[in-house]
């Protein structure tokens, strides 16, 4: 677990520097980098742009499909003027593994592609000089690794990526890495609890810094007006006649920590915090004590040219689309996004059901994936990939725990949840992760077709139900969709007729669909199929009150592997990959436009 993961900012006390741009580039086939000193830097490299995935740029399948070591080196100079303060690397993401080297000094490794990792290099850089970092870096898939999946060895000795998951292997330095020079003692991480009502909020504070305890905390709002301060490691702040984060009605205020030693402040943060409160009572999800009911969508980081890497320009198109079709939510399926646009999401008022990438959990539901044909978790590798799982749900809600646009964490994507050696699993994450989230906010997974009511063996886990249903699709498609009406409507009957009394929102349901393939009656991949499907899916929905969100899959189109089912990757968006609505944008957002927020 990360100690300290807050956003890299510029003040009075530290800098941030992107190091965004284009770097050195080399694959590492036989793994000898460091045998042959590239710790230092190597010859003949790539010029590769960071944040990006390397796939898409090359020309040649052996490359795009690159499987196993590469390496980046980049340049920079630490000025004099830092010589006080602690220098540290934050790489947003490095898919999926990575050792960062400073001057050919081994300085730590990290595991894990969707999450920052920071290196202290405050004693291996060169003041006033210029320096190198490179980083070996590994983009295998193992069963006992997030997200789960196999490495083949061809019989030309090439390795191949085998995901028991639907979205490609980008890998690469996928998000901004960032050198930073922060004081040698310091604010490395806080958290935010509220109270709200209608004339007064109350934001219960805590913070930590590597030394001291003296903390003078301001929260002042959109205008720049303080409304409340306090004193201390932790405490309150009240407001009075506060104005309260919405659901796409966001206010956001700043929060501000300064740490003060012998009357002088030596460190300062600030943040942008919503005041808002969620919760989970009975069939509701409430924010603010009122039931808001989920429309939205699963997405995925994913674009052409730059794969999986972050894009403020996509992000950007992506949040408009969502402001235009009525949406109020989505699922960071399947792993966590970018730190952007959780804070895009604040500013928009959308909530996000934050996924920890543990996909691929389970005999994978598409055939032509690699998957098992066993439990996942009678695996014996289920120990090992526990301690990853864990460590990757911790530094998410480490990571994200102070945006107001998060309102529930997946700490699973379609696992095995049917076999008995699934239970001891989720019993141990489930209270591994309990007390991570100071605001308590509803933990869950999704349920995969074969994890019915009656099926699942771990239903007395998530806080609310996320349905992923694809009759229609993976079954009982074309002229029998009414026969999986049938079967959805028995499913729910069974939900409606038990003792469960917690949200079920359906997280995944859709229809390939070619864009511009018109078929009248509709015929499968057809935009009037797309639309027939979540027609059907709508009626369902609209008979259970117990059903308290709909995200069809997906947003977009977006890359998967090759295979007999896909496409040039999987066609479920709602938009094209290059973000043009398909017939069903425009059924979505009569439905969604007219639906009231608390619908
Ligand atoms: C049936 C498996 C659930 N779901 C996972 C998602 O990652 C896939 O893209 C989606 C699909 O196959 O379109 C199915």
């Amino acid at each position: 677990m990360e100690k300290g993961l807050l956003y890299p900012v510029t003040n009075k006390f530290r800098q941030d520097q992107k190091l965004d741009g284009l770097w050195d580039f080399k694959f590492d086939p036989s793994a000898e980098g460091e045998k042959k000193g590239w710790t230092t830097g190597f010859g003949d490299p790539i010029k590769m742009p960071v944040p990006a995935s390397f796939n898409d740029f090359f020309t040649d399948k052996d490359s795009r499909e690159y499987t196993g070591d590469f390496w980046y080196a980049k340049k920079f100079f630490v000025p004099d003027y830092m010589k006080d303060k602690m220098i540290e690397l934050r790489f947003g993401a490095a898919t999926h593994r990575a050792t960062v080297y400073v001057n050919g000094q081994e300085i730590r490794s990290h595991e894990g592609g969707f999450l920052p990792f920071t290196a202290d290099i405050t004693t291996a850089i060169k003041l006033g000089e210029e320096n190198i970092v490179t980083l070996k870096m590994n983009n295998e898939l193992h069963r006992d690794a997030l997200p789960a999946g196999d490495t083949a060895i061809l019989k030309n000795g090439k390795k191949m990526s085998k995901p028991f998951f639907d979205f490609y292997n980008y890998s690469g330095l996928n998000r901004s890495v960032h050198l930073m020079a922060i004081p040698k003692e310091n604010i490395y991480d806080y958290s935010t609890t509220y109270d709200v009502s209608e004339n007064q909020a109350t934001v219960h504070y805590d913070v930590k810094a590597t030394a001291g305890s003296n903390f003078m905390v301001s929260l002042a709002d959109e205008d720049g007006q303080i409304v409340a301060t306090s004193e201390g490691q932790s405490g309150d702040l009240v407001v009075e006649n506060p104005t309260l984060w919405q659901v796409r009605d966001a206010y956001l205020y700043t929060i501000k920590f300064e740490l003060v030693e012998n009357g002088q402040t030596v460190d300062e943060y600030s943040d942008e915090i919503g005041l808002r409160t969620i919760e989970v009572k009975g069939h509701q999800i409430l924010v603010n004590h009122k039931s808001v009911y989920l429309r939205g969508f699963g997405r995925h980081e994913d674009s052409i040219y730059a794969g999986r890497a972050f894009d403020l320009n996509v992000e950007r198109r992506d949040m408009n689309l969502m402001k235009w079709i009525g949406a109020n939510s989505f699922r960071s399926s399947h792993y966590p996004y970018d730190e952007q646009v959780y804070k895009f999401a604040d500013r928009e008022g959308i909530l996000i059901i934050d996924e920890v990438p543990a996909v691929g959990f389970k005999m994978a539901a598409a055939s032509f994936l690699g998957g098992l044909n066993q439990s996942f978790f009678d695996g014996d590798w289920v120990d090992e990939l526990y301690k990853k799982h864990i460590d990757q749900v911790k530094d998410m809600i480490q990571r994200d725990k102070n945006h107001p646009s998060v309102l529930a964490w997946s700490l699973c994507n379609e696992p095995d949840t049917s076999t008995d050696s699934a239970v001891p699993y989720f019993t141990k994450l489930f209270n591994d992760s309990k007390e991570l989230d100071p605001e308590k906010r509803p933990r869950t997974f999704t349920l995969n077709e074969d994890d019915t009511f009656e099926a699942s063996k771990c239903l007395q886990f998530p806080d609310l139900y996320l349905l992923n249903r694809y009759p229609g699709w993976y079954h009982k498609w074309g002229y029998e969709i009414s026969d999986g009406e049938a079967g959805l409507r028995a499913e729910l009957d069974e939900w409606k007729n038990s003792d469960i009394d917690k949200p079920i929102v359906f997280s995944e349901y859709g229809a390939d669909t070619e864009p511009g393939l018109h078929k009248l009656p509709s015929i499968m991949w057809s935009e009037e199929y797309q639309i027939e499907l979540l027609d059907m899916f709508d009626r369902v929905f609209d008979s259970y009150d117990f059903v308290r969100g709909e995200q069809p899959w997906n947003l977009a189109d977006f890359q998967t592997v090759e295979g007999n089912m896909r496409v040039n990757g999987n066609k479920k968006g709602i938009f094209t990959r290059d973000r043009q609505p398909k017939a069903a944008a425009f059924f979505l957002k009569k439905r969604w436009t007219s639906l009231p927020l608390d619908y």
